[in-house]
């Protein structure tokens, strides 16, 4: 973490809350935070500068520009506009489209080796378009995509088996949203297939948890208003994940160039991003779906491209 630095673009719910977890886990020597509500952003940088004093963390808080986001070794984009009401899916996509293109703009040229992660929704459509607009390599702009449903959908099925979440390796892959696919098929419980580690008495609905799992942000954010909690946590992992060069393998949004879009498959995660792809044997359904799915994005893509 020596001299690492990480950007924050978007502090709002979500930007604060990977923050915190920054900063609790002194994950980066200094933390950028960049918000076009500039009394938010400064409100922001002392209340996380009081999170950072208060529990010895070597993570160091403070306000920047756009241009000086590009050039930190790690930038999260996690601004965006709420969800009004009324306003259909499309409206929204347009809205944050229309974000992201003005904050990699700002934020170009960007460190050579930076690494972009980007946060805000749709995910895999925003990934997509910051790649074609930064330049910068593939591997180096991922984003969160179904990182967070994996975990919960493990922390689920823990739950209903009486297993460590650790010892369950089960992945939701694809495009982000209603698309999405948990991958039983690959499944495993301490190494071992699932449908060999579990017992008859193990009764598990598999689509009916999916569902679940697909449909909980929806139900956090009926309930409180907003999801940041899970989704912080998750980008504080990612960013400890490159910064101390792991090579722990996670679901994560980047370029497929046969289907010439981002969406999440198995990586293993370095300095560099993305360090290498891990080969998952699917099922032949699983498969057709998440296609299915990375071609109706690839159709939008083309869609904004054109409307340029
Ligand atoms: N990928 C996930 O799993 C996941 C989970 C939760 C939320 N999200 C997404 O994260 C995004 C942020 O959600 P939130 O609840 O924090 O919203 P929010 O409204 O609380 O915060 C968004 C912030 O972005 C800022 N912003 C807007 N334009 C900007 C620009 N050009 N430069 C810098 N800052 C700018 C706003 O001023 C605001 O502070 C949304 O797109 C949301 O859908 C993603």
């Amino acid at each position: 973490m020596l001299g690492s630095r990480i950007a924050i673009v978007g502090v709002g719910q979500v930007g604060a809350a990977a923050a915190y977890a920054i900063i609790l886990g002194s994950i980066a020597t200094e933390l950028l935070l960049v918000d076009d509500n500039v009394s938010l952003r400064d409100g922001q940088v002392c209340d996380l500068s009081d999170v950072a004093y208060s529990c010895n963390s070597r993570t160091r808080v403070r306000a920047a520009s756009h241009h000086e986001a590009g050039q930190c070794d790690i930038i999260v984009i996690t601004a965006g506009s709420r969800h009004t009401i009324g306003q259909t899916n499309l409206e929204y996509a347009y809205r944050n489209i229309s974000i992201v293109k003005t904050i990699v703009d700002a934020m170009t040229p960007f460190k050579s080796d930076a690494v972009l992660l980007v946060v805000s929704n749709p995910v895999d459509l925003l990934t997509s378009l910051a790649l074609q607009l930064s330049k910068l390599p593939p591997s180096q702009v991922l984003g969160s995509g179904t990182y967070l449903d994996s975990m919960r959908i493990r922390g689920m099925l823990a739950d209903k088996i009486g297993v460590a979440a650790k010892s369950i390796d089960l992945f939701v892959l694809g495009v982000q949203g209603e698309s999405q696919v948990t991958a039983w098929s690959a499944a495993t419980i301490g190494g071992v297939p699932i449908n060999e580690s579990l017992s008859k008495e193990d009764v598990i609905n598999r689509s009916d948890l999916s569902n679940e799992c697909k449909h909980r942000s929806q139900s956090i954010v009926r309930a409180k208003g907003a999801t940041p909690f899970g989704i912080g946590s998750v980008v504080s992992s990612i960013c400890c994940a490159i910064i101390q060069d792991k090579g722990t393998v996670h679901p994560i949004s980047h370029f497929q160039p046969t289907l010439g879009c981002c969406f999440s498959l198995p990586v293993v995660l370095g300095k560099k991003g993305v360090t290498r792809k891990v080969q998952m044997p699917l099922s032949f359904e699983e498969d057709a779906q998440i296609t299915d799915s990375a071609t109706a994005l690839k159709a939008m893509i083309d869609q904004v491209n054109n409307s340029n």
